[in-house]
């Protein structure tokens, strides 16, 4: 890049998550002083316990998954003697082993690109002195302060936990203690199903447990497109889920050989191990944020603008403790705009109207830009094509059954708003229609596209096409 923006500036972030490093990349690369203070490893709970591990568990899960569906296109598995493979069996030690190599290795990639490029990394934990100082408090009991210009907070979230199910990192665990268990568990018991719990309720299905998923609400993935949530519901009952609707847990507790989960209307599920997926808290208290006047949510977010600044003047902050977005693409987005706002270059302010989004079930459900509910609720004047993926000629060969493709266009321009595809591998066919979002192409633009045929991407030209003639 080379421009030098900022050469006398001092930038100290708090966390080293994709908010942090991202937006430390950026400010080094303006010429500013950087700092990153971490507590627990850089590329931080995104790289070490959340979205990382979890993607690579259901890699595994996925490849494992194929062999259900080997007979449908004619491929029989036999052993040396010619009988059938009854199951392919997951290795946990073996599976997690992979997972826990991968995150460390991903995040000494990051501290070498952070080095390489002049970042200095703190090991401790940060603190607001005031708007210009961060006190960091060391493992060896020692602290030391830091003089900013710029401050960035991107402390990120935390498993939210309930007084009445205590995790106990063996039976009873949240998502981050999960990669350190050495057997299946027999019968998972997943309590809450938005993403994190669908994610991993489905990955140990495919593994070989059994997995009974208690949730909340009238369908699983509540905050997500009906059609697609629809979709995944189906596959998880069809593959052998017990997914229990409406059903609020009320505590978690440990039994002689398992575990007891009481729900709200008095029924109880019993299994070998319970997985905890009730939400996230953001990491704000004893930040010093109150004293220095920096402005909280009730739920404890920082509150921040656009462009990522907070109440108090040069504090920005970024990620998941700010609530805007949970994803780690959107902590990145909001690190990186935040220095290029702190250290005077060109800003776009962040646009969530574009940012695509994947749910890593099987199928997996890509979204990007306005929903059906913006849709349904007026939000945008856009009309919505929905294909299911069942009559692609593609998908046929393959023997995809389940899921659709549908877009979002705005009524009388044709412009493309949204989109929603669920599919194996939605999260690679989701680009063409988040370009379409992105650079406001119509309809017509999508369908006079070549595609490939056969594709499934085909479906996505077909649903442009379609639109038009609506139009
Ligand atoms: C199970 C799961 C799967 C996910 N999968 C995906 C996915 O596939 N794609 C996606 O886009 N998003 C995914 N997410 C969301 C994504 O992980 C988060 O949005 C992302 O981690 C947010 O990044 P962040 O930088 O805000 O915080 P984090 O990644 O949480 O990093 C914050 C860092 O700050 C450190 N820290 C906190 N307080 C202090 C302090 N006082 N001093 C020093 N250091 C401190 C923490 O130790 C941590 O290292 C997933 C989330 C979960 C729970
Ligand atoms: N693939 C991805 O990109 C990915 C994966 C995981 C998480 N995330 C991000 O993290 C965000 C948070 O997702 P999440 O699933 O961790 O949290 P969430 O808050 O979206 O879901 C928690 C669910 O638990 C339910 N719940 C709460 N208390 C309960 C109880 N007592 N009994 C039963 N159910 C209960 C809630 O109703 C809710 O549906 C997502 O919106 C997403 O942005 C992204």
């Amino acid at each position: 890049m080379g421009a030098v923006n900022a050469p006398d500036t001092s930038v100290v972030i708090v966390g080293g998550g994709p908010g942090g490093y991202e937006a430390a990349l950026v400010a080094a690369h303006l010429g500013a002083k950087v700092t990153v203070v971490d507590r627990d490893g850089v590329g931080g709970a995104a790289v070490l316990t959340d979205c990382v591990p979890s993607k690579t568990l259901i890699s595994t899960a996925d490849f494992m998954s194929q062999f259900e569906t080997a007979s449908d296109l004619g491929v029989h598995l036999e052993d040396d003697e010619g009988d059938e493979v009854a199951d392919s069996v997951a290795q946990l030690p073996a599976v997690n082993k992979r997972i826990r190599a991968l995150a460390a290795a991903q995040s000494r990639d990051i501290a070498g690109r952070l080095a390489t490029d002049g970042v200095t990394i703190l090991d401790g934990t940060g603190r607001l002195a005031s708007a210009s100082q961060v006190e960091v408090a060391h493992a060896d009991g020692s602290t030391s302060t830091l003089d900013a210009d710029v401050v960035l907070l991107a402390t990120g979230a935390t498993p939210r936990v309930m007084p009445s199910a205590q995790p106990d990192g063996e039976r009873i665990l949240t998502w981050q203690q999960i990669y350190e268990l050495t057997d299946l568990p027999e019968h998972l018991v997943v309590v809450g199903s938005g993403v994190t719990g669908a994610e991993l309720a489905q990955a140990y299905l495919g593994l070989g447990s059994r997995v009974t998923l208690v949730s909340s609400r009238d369908r699983v993935l509540p905050g997500e497109d009906a059609d697609a949530a629809t979709v995944i519901e189906d596959v998880f009952r069809k593959r052998g889920m017990e997914v229990l609707g409406q059903s609020r847990m009320e505590s978690v507790t440990r039994t002689a050989s398992g575990v007891l989960v009481k729900l709200v209307d008095g029924r109880e599920v019993e299994g070998s191990h319970a997985l905890l997926a009730v939400g996230s808290v953001p990491q704000t208290s004893g930040l010093g944020l109150e004293e220095a006047g920096v402005r909280l949510a009730e739920s404890g977010h920082i509150q921040v603008d656009r462009v990522s600044r907070t109440s108090v003047r040069g504090v920005y902050a970024a990620g998941d403790c700010t609530g805007v977005l949970p994803l780690a693409s959107v902590a990145a987005m909001q690190g990186r705009i935040a220095m290029a706002h702190a250290l005077g270059d060109a800003v776009a302010p962040l646009n969530l109207h574009s940012v695509s989004a994947n749910i890593f079930t099987d199928p997996e459900i890509a979204t990007v830009g306005y929903s059906q509910k913006d849709v349904d609720e007026g939000t945008v004047d856009a009309t919505a094509v929905m294909l299911p993926l069942a009559t692609n000629p593609r998908a046929k060969m393959q023997g995809i059954t389940d899921g659709f493709v549908k877009l979002f266009a705005r009524r009388g321009v044709g412009t493309v708003v949204g989109g929603v595809v669920v599919a194996p591998r939605a999260s690679e066919l989701i680009y063409p229609v988040t370009l379409a979002v992105q650079h406001s192409l119509t309809v017509d633009q999508l369908a006079g596209t070549f595609t490939v045929y056969p594709s499934l991407s085909g479906s996505i030209a077909e649903a442009a096409r379609q639109l038009h003639a609506r139009d």
